[in-house]
């Protein structure tokens, strides 16, 4: 499937617009295309107690994965940085789980971006095979 990365970009960055961050001020937005050809949005939803916190990545997919979408095609990321956004290391594990070599794009408001892949994020990352042995 080509992937109108530009469009995933402008999803992300309408669903920045969404987030819920009374604590940080700091908004991400995220979109992931499914292969089914739809598109899921993330945000970032703070909490009073703080490490409650969920991250817009994780937000997305775990939008597509509720709705029955578990193959993943490509995820943009975006926020008010100097950057590109770097994902969180929580939220590199969990892409990792679920999709270790998808295209992930990340980018920020002046769409300075970067593309990389979880398993790029991740080098070394603990996995479902890391567990294969306590099975
Ligand atoms: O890639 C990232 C980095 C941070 N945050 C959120 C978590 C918290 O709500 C706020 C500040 O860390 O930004 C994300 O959603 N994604």
């Amino acid at each position: 499937m080509m992937v109108d990365y530009q469009a995933l970009l402008a999803n992300a960055k309408t669903a920045r617009e969404r987030a819920y961050t009374p604590y940080s001020r700091f908004k991400v937005g995220a979109a992931v295309l499914t292969a089914s050809g739809q598109i899921f949005h993330g945000c970032n939803i703070e909490n009073a107690a703080y490490p409650v916190c969920l991250c817009a990545e994780r937000s997305a997919l775990a939008a597509a994965w509720s709705a029955g979408e578990t193959e993943f095609i490509a995820l943009a990321v975006v926020a008010d940085t100097p950057g590109p956004v770097a994902p969180c290391g929580m939220c590199r594990q969990f892409m990792f789980e679920l999709a270790p070599d998808l295209p992930v794009l990340l980018a920020n408001l002046a769409e300075q971006t970067q593309h990389t892949t979880p398993r790029e994020l991740l080098p070394g990352g603990f996995s479902p095979e890391s567990l294969a042995h306590n099975r």
